[in-house]
């Protein structure tokens, strides 16, 4: 049992540790408009299954979702179409490869290697393009994030439309092997688009809530997602959601999380717990260097790894 003031004192400590480092890392600028970001801004926030909220620093500000939308879009897919379908055209396997990379994917495999890097999340948006619009894609992330504000940011769309040559090679390459079967530019455009909607920490949070609760809305009761999908889309966050840097991750916090080039963290706990973090300074491999520095000591802190078997519970 831990008191809430406790878990207050331990979140200003990892903000506090978090700090530390961001002037190690550096603003995303292979897309100009995210270059604007402000380096030192941190928030966290946590959402448990017992109702109560926790939250410091900069948890209101807005910032695109970018690749955490990856995790979104593949849930939508598997209750669409099915995981046998889906893991036709995407793998599940570690690439060992930056996110944007497409050497595995012309070299060693003829299907991307996983949803959460760029080849893969192109395809599975080629698959979501067929039957949905990207209002759709937007009503279904608002519905998750429980956040009606979510909308596309037209400045940051058009700015990596403007610089998304590398993503259209990876979609042509996929086209070439015909894991995209439709139009290559309407694929690209969506999956563009469902990276460019913004949100804050606090809406990250949410979703990471939602699936630490199998899938049901704690405010409603209602299911949104399958238990099925629930699961599937965290395993794969653990081993997959950090690109190249998944296992150390792994390693060091034993939790499930997402991040995003536009400086996002989304993170699950199975002690039941969504966590969302905003710290747009990344690390080499694009990842929120201050979240990832963070979450390793609220991990030790709350107990949070995936194969720690002490109990984490907040005093009432
Ligand atoms: N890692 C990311 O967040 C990358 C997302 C970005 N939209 C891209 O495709 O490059």
């Amino acid at each position: 049992m831990m008191k809430s003031e406790e878990v207050m004192r331990i979140l200003e400590n990892a903000i506090r540790i978090g700090k530390g480092v961001i002037r190690y890392g550096s603003v995303a600028s292979y897309i100009p408009e995210l270059a604007k970001a402000d380096k030192n801004k941190l928030g966290i926030c946590l959402y448990t299954i017992d109702g109560n909220q926790f939250e410091t620093g900069n948890t209101e500000d807005r910032f695109t979702i970018q690749s955490i939308s990856k995790v979104m879009a593949l849930c939508l897919a598997l209750e669409t179409f099915g995981a046998e379908f889906v893991f036709n055209y995407v793998g599940v396997e570690p690439s060992g490869e930056a996110f944007n990379s497409l050497v595995e994917l012309d070299n060693r495999s003829n299907r991307p290697f996983n949803p959460m890097i760029n080849s893969g999340a192109i395809t599975v948006a080629s698959l979501l393009v067929n039957h949905y619009s990207i209002e759709d894609m937007q009503k279904y992330m608002q519905d998750v994030c429980e956040d009606p504000e979510i909308a596309v940011d037209e400045a940051v769309f058009q700015s990596e439309m403007a610089t998304c040559a590398r993503n259209k090679a990876i979609a042509y390459l996929l086209k070439s092997k015909e894991i995209i079967d439709n139009d290559v530019e309407d694929s690209v455009t969506f999956y563009t688009k469902m990276c460019s909607m913004s949100v804050n920490a606090r809406d990250l949070a949410m979703f990471g809530l939602l699936l630490a609760n199998d899938g049901v809305q704690l405010s409603t009761g209602k299911r949104l997602i399958s238990s099925q999908t629930v699961r599937m889309v965290q395993t794969i966050m653990l081993t997959c959601g950090m690109y190249d840097g998944s296992g150390e991750f792994a390693l060091r916090t034993g939790i499930p999380t997402k991040s995003g080039v536009g400086g996002g963290l989304l993170s699950v706990s199975k002690k039941k717990m969504g966590i969302g973090i905003y710290g747009p300074s990344l690390d080499k491999k694009g990842n929120c260097i201050a979240g990832c520095e963070l979450l390793g000591y609220i991990s030790e802190a709350l107990h949070l790894h995936i194969f720690d078997t002490r109990e984490w519970k907040v005093e009432e």
